[in-house]
């Protein structure tokens, strides 16, 4: 990451001083009818603003049900959750003009070009007229989208996805696994956006991945089973809670098929 190490927390499991959250989760719990297993478990979170968090978990998690509930897909089963002050179950209508989402489904239409989806979604967010071309110029340079043509590639189509969830001066932005499935260019060209465009916004990127996790996130959230394992800046995730591996390779002489080779955990020699 290109950003000041201070904004990353520097080895701690608390976030720096006078942040104030964007989103809190207190005891958050989801239970899915037929399903035995609650999705989640009493979660609870905070993401704050001006900070990139990411949602790191393993399938299942529990990710996308968090993040269901936070833009208002449904309900929780109990705990809350607040955006910017708002409560998802009572007062999405004030939430959702602050709000930018880039979910794993598709929010494309084949009609439209890329300049015409941003436009449209900076509309629906309640931009003039006159805000929507300057923005629409904007986003289309930071995002490298050539005006007027149809999102064809993946690659595109994600980079659109994730131009729209900024639209509009959103406020708190949340991203489902925005660079899953996209090419390596058009991936740093995601990842480049999101550092840019961070600042003064609360970022929630929910991603399988670890070096995502800790290339972008100024502090990650790992969840598994619907609960909360741990959170802090990457470098005090690295320094508490990482086991490290060493791989010992012994060459031995003349030209044997297989090497011994010694695997253990630990500090090194
Ligand atoms: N509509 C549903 N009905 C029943 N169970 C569900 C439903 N949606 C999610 N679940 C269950 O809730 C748990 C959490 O799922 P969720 O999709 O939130 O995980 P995730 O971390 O986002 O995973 P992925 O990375 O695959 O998107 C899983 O056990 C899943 O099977």
């Amino acid at each position: 990451s290109q950003r000041p190490a201070h904004t990353r927390g520097m080895g701690s499991s608390e976030a720096p001083p006078g942040l104030i959250p964007g989103v809190s989760i207190r005891s958050l719990e989801k239970r899915f009818p037929g399903n035995p297993q609650p999705a989640l478990h009493g979660l609870s979170l905070d993401f704050y603003q001006g900070l990139i968090t990411a949602f790191l978990g393993h399938n299942g998690a529990g990710k996308t049900t968090t993040l269901s509930i936070l833009t208002g897909l449904f309900p929780p089963t109990a705990g809350s959750a607040c955006v910017l002050g708002h409560d998802v179950r009572s007062n999405m209508a004030a939430i959702r003009p602050h709000l930018g989402v880039c979910p794993q489904y598709s929010v494309l239409f084949d009609m439209l070009t890329v300049d015409e989806h941003v436009w449209f979604y900076g509309w629906l967010k309640g931009l003039s007229a006159a805000a929507v071309g300057p923005e629409q110029d904007r986003l289309m340079q930071d995002v490298g989208l050539v005006p007027k043509r149809h999102a064809q590639t993946r690659g595109i189509q994600w980079k659109l996805s994730v131009a729209i969830a900024f639209v509009g001066g959103s406020q708190v932005v949340i991203l489902d696994e925005p660079t899953a499935g996209v090419d390596p260019a058009s991936c740093r060209g995601i990842r480049e956006l999101l550092l840019k465009y961070h600042d003064d916004r609360t970022l929630i990127l929910s991603t399988h991945h670890l070096d995502e996790a800790e290339l972008l996130g100024d502090r990650v959230a790992v969840v598994a089973g619907g609960r909360l394992c741990c959170c802090g800046s990457p470098l005090f995730l690295w320094c508490h809670l990482v086991s490290r591996y060493y791989l010992t390779l012994v060459k031995g002489k003349g030209a044997r098929p297989a090497l011994p080779v010694r695997a253990r955990v630990g500090e090194p020699e």
